[in-house]
C-alpha cells in the first residue's frame, strides 16, 4: 500500500502562542519519522494537524492514502467489553477477521473485560489493534510505546517495520528511543516568535 504524506510551511498556533512555523516534511512509501521535543513543544498538535483534526495556522498537509491516528485517547466505549468496543469499529472499518490483530497485541484473553477495567498498557494495545484493523497506509502514532511492557514495545516496533516494508508511512511522536532502520528524526524546538 504505497503512501505519501507531506507538510509544507506548516505553522501551528494554540491559544495565543505560535508553537512552530515554517515546518516542512515529505514522506514517501516506507517513510518513518520520529518527532521529538520537550513537553508542550507541539508534537501532538503536529500529529493532529496531519490527521486533519486541527487546522494549521499556516501552510498545508497533503496525503496520499487514508490516515489512522493512535493517541492517548482511544475511542473505545469504556462501558463495553473490549470485544464489543472493538467490534463497533470493526463494522465501520469494514475489517474482517480481527483474531490475528488481537493475538498480535496480546488481547485475545481480554475480550470480555470492560474497557474501563483495562490497564494503561492494555488500552494502548487495544488502540493499536484497532489501527491494524483499519488497514490504512498512513499511521500517526502519538507516544505508541508509553505504558507498554518490553515485549509489547518490541511488537509495536516490529509492526511498524512491517508497515514500512509494505510501503506504509509512519510518524511517531515519542520521548522514548525508537529503534527502527531508516528512521528520520524531526526535533521540534522552542520557536522564537
Ligand atoms: N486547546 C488548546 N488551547 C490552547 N493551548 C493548547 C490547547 N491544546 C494544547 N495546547 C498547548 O499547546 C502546546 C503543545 O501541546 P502538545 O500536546 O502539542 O505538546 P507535545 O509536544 O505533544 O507535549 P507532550 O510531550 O507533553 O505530549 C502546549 O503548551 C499545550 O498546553
Amino acid at each position: 500500500m504505497p503512501a505519501r504524506l507531506s507538510a509544507t510551511d506548516l505553522a501551528c498556533r494554540r491559544g495565543d502562542r505560535v508553537l512552530f512555523r515554517g515546518l516542512s516534511l515529505a514522506l514517501g512509501p516506507g517513510g518513518l519519522l520520529h518527532v521529538t521535543g520537550a513537553n508542550g513543544i507541539g508534537k501532538s498538535s503536529l500529529l493532529r494537524i496531519m490527521a486533519g483534526l486541527l487546522s494549521p495556522y499556516g501552510g498545508n498537509v497533503e496525503s496520499d492514502g487514508a490516515i489512522g491516528l493512535v493517541d492517548e485517547r482511544p475511542a473505545l466505549d469504556p462501558e463495553l467489553p473490549l470485544g464489543k468496543a472493538l467490534g463497533f469499529w470493526q463494522r465501520i472499518d469494514g475489517a474482517h477477521d480481527q483474531s490475528a490483530n488481537l493475538a498480535a497485541m496480546g488481547l485475545s484473553e481480554l475480550l470480555d473485560i470492560p474497557v474501563r477495567y483495562l490497564s494503561t498498557g492494555q488500552r494502548k494495545r487495544a488502540a493499536l489493534a484497532r489501527l491494524l484493523a483499519q488497514q490504512v497506509p498512513i499511521w500517526l502514532l502519538d507516544e505508541p510505546l508509553n505504558g507498554l511492557d518490553t515485549a509489547a514495545q518490541a511488537k509495536v516496533l516490529e509492526l511498524v517495520g512491517a508497515h514500512a516494508a509494505n510501503g506504509g508511512v509512519t510518524v511517531i511522536a515519542s520521548h522514548q528511543p525508537v529503534a527502527l532502520a531508516g528512521l528520520q528524526t524531526l526535533a521540534l524546538e522552542e520557536f522564537a516568535a
